[in-house]
């Protein structure tokens, strides 16, 4: 019985505005893929990473990884051409996973500054029974339903939602391996398209009618998606006194 993780890597990472895909791009002079593999395999629990890539630069991601493993563990990498869509990434990635693996962590690249006891608290908590589990954080803005902008912009305010069982969502996602290839098998006729595809994988999970637990996020978590996050992040590593985002160690609770 093996824990493994597939690591997204494939996007181009148009918003953040880089002349190469994001996972190559730099933080503090380590590529984005580099530090996001180090954070799963210095968790302690996985035996393997499956690393989703664009086809185009697979060589190139390739380099970063000389000895096949994640520099400085001994944790085998496998690199492997992502698809159109993150979701077609992840089934990408699903299929080149070893047979005996049967807890599967998915995991963005551009979360590259999760630490390894988020990693543990997830691969924990679904070998404690949970078979598909989330880290998130509870949502701290003010949540509005709006309708249709005019033509100056503004849109009308139609509600203002309840956020007290609003959580945002983080990765890595972790899931019973059977149950997340049949999810994906269940929701392949969306993986093509963006505009149907899933966002994240508990979405296919839902979808199959299992149930998705929450476990507490980390604020470290935080998705480099903008040049603003980019700055934040960098900001961020080179602070030590960083506070966390929150306990690792709390029971598991349903998903709203
Ligand atoms: N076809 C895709 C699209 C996204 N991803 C991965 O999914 C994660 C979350 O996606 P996001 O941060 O939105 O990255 P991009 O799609 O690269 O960003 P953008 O939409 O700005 O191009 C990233 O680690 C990204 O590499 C992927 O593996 N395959
Ligand atoms: C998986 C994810 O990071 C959870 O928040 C998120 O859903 C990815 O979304 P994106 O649209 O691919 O950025």
């Amino acid at each position: 019985m093996t824990s493994a993780a597939v690591l997204t890597a494939a996007g181009s990472g148009t918003r953040l505005g880089h002349a190469v895909p994001k996972g190559l791009v730099e933080l503090d002079g380590e590529p984005l893929v580099l530090r996001a593999a180090r954070g799963l395999a210095d968790a302690g629990c996985l035996g393997a990473v499956v690393v989703t890539v664009p086809a185009a630069e697979a060589a190139t991601f390739a380099t970063l990884f000389p000895a096949g493993t994640v520099p400085g563990t001994d944790v085998p990498v496998r690199v492997v051409p992502g698809g159109p869509t993150r979701q077609a990434s992840v089934a990408a990635g699903l299929a080149a996973l070893d047979p005996d693996v049967d807890v599967v962590l998915v995991h963005d690249a551009a979360r590259c500054l999760t630490p390894p006891s988020l990693v543990r608290a997830v691969e924990g908590a679904v070998r404690a029974g949970h078979r598909a589990v989330v880290p998130a954080l509870p949502v701290t803005d003010t949540v509005k339903r709006v309708g249709t902008a005019g033509v100056d912009g503004a849109a009308p305010v139609v509600a203002t939602v309840d956020r007290s069982d609003l959580r945002a969502v983080q990765t890595p996602q972790g899931f019973d391996r059977a149950l997340l290839d049949a999810a994906h098998a269940a929701g392949a006729h969306r993986a093509a398209d963006e505009a149907v595809a899933v966002s994240d994988d508990a979405g296919l999970v839902e979808a199959v009618g299992e149930r998705v637990w929450v476990v507490p996020g980390d604020e470290r978590a935080l998705k480099i998606t903008t040049p603003r996050d980019l700055a934040l992040a960098t900001l961020l590593v080179r602070d030590a006194g960083v506070p966390s985002g929150a306990a690792d160690d709390r029971a598991p609770v349903p998903r709203a």
